[in-house]
């Protein structure tokens, strides 16, 4: 099998980050002192990274394409992920499945329709241009590391068309959601706690000043926000459950029995929650980083965003970098405050409970820009 490790590391070594998030940035500041849903900001610049990285350009823009509009593929990715993590009552009892009771068989042959007239229009203008292009063709992107893959008749496990699209398919979901729902987490948090937003505050103007946007190089000499990063993950997981396990052989774990050919389930959204492993739990307190050395690479049991061993995200880096980097930016760049009538007090922290743990309602802010003029226009 092609390892997605090595996909991911063919296609990452130059984050298209910083000019797609400086767009974002400039959206923002035009909509700056209306009430906005933060989500719909997030999610599209996720998603323009993702997609110039796993298929060679934005291909979504706001205006319809050949292939799909930005609200179709919204869509797709709300349904892909909510049909994902729901219970079919035909996978426990077999016997009902024909009739669909819940509906879901039916919602799942419509967005797998749509994914597929996406991703073969793709794959086709990909083709395209191998044939154009001829003996110089030089692979782009993730996408044309894969059809060269596939190419290749002395591969052990041929990846045939079906195959790329569904690689295509679990980078693009894993990578875009998962950021804008971890940043969309860390600003309600902080707008819970305005004491957090003063120090972040503070650090970004000490450490970046007020002249410029926030790279990811600065990352490494701004602890705070990484901080503020990881105290997010621990209380809103993005996976609660990571992928399940199968015990290959009889083991014990902290004094229980796991007897071979045990499915088991890590619940890192309790284990970030325990008061056994965690003072004060329940509180967003980022300062609790500060001074510890527990990482989120999946060593560091306590905190498992990203999972642990050979199924551990292979995209972890690079949203690990897309989240501090634009988390930075939207605290650099705003000053930020909940729409008139709304109290830090009374904004829920509800979440769906399922494949990931979204916001339960989505976050409407108010911003209000922090640097010079000219910098957003930039933007
Ligand atoms: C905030 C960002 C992200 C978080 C919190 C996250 C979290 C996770 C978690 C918890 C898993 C399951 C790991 C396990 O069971 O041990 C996973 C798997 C995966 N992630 Fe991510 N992820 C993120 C970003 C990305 C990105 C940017 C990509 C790709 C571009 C990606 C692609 C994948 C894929 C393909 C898998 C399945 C791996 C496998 O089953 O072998 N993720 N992710």
């Amino acid at each position: 099998m092609v390892p997605v490790r090595c996909l991911l590391a063919a296609g990452t070594q130059d984050v298209p980050h910083g000019t797609l998030q400086r767009q974002t940035l400039g959206e923002l500041h035009e909509a700056s002192g209306r009430v906005v849903v933060l989500k719909d900001y997030l999610s599209t610049l996720n998603l323009n990274v993702i997609t110039r990285m796993v298929l060679g350009k934005k291909y979504l823009h706001k205006e319809a394409t050949a292939a799909t509009t930005l609200e179709e593929w919204k869509w797709m990715f709300d349904e892909l992920f909510l049909l994902n993590g729901a219970l079919n009552i035909g996978d426990s009892i077999p016997w009902l499945d024909w009739m669909d009771l819940q509906g879901y068989i039916k919602r799942m042959k419509k967005v797998s329709k749509m994914f597929d007239g996406f991703l073969e229009h793709v794959l086709d203008e990909h083709n395209g241009r191998r044939l154009l292009e001829g003996e110089s063709f030089v692979a782009k992107d993730m996408v044309d590391v894969l059809l060269e893959i596939a190419s290749d008749p002395n591969l052990e496990v041929q990846i045939g068309r079906d195959g790329i699209k569904a690689f295509i398919q679990d980078l693009i979901a894993g990578g875009t959601e998962s950021s804008a729902m971890m940043v969309e987490w860390a600003m309600s948090e902080i707008l819970k706690k305005p004491e957090v937003f003063a120090k972040v505050a503070e650090e970004l103007d000490r450490v970046v000043g007020r002249g410029r946007w926030v790279t990811e190089q600065d990352i490494r000499s701004l602890p705070y926000v990484e901080a503020i990063v990881k105290e997010t993950m621990r209380l809103h997981p993005n996976a609660p459950l990571l992928a399940p396990r199968l015990s290959r052989e009889d083991a014990s774990v902290g004094g229980y029995n796991i007897p071979v050919g045990t499915r088991v389930l890590v619940n890192v959204w309790s284990i970030g929650r325990d008061p056994a492993l965690w003072d004060a739990p329940e509180e967003f307190m980022p300062e609790r980083f500060l001074d510890s050395k527990i990482d989120v690479k999946g060593q560091d049991f306590e905190l498992l965003p990203f999972g642990s061993g050979r199924r551990m995200c292979p995209g972890y880096s690079l949203g690990l970098k897309v989240i501090q980097v634009s988390l930075a930016n939207l605290l650099h760049g705003f000053s930020w405050r909940l729409p008139d009538g709304a109290s830090k007090e009374e904004l829920s922290m509800e979440e769906i409970f399922g494949l990931s743990t979204p916001r339960k309602f989505p976050l409407e802010v108010v911003v209000h820009p922090k640097l010079p003029a000219h910098l957003y226009a930039e933007a």
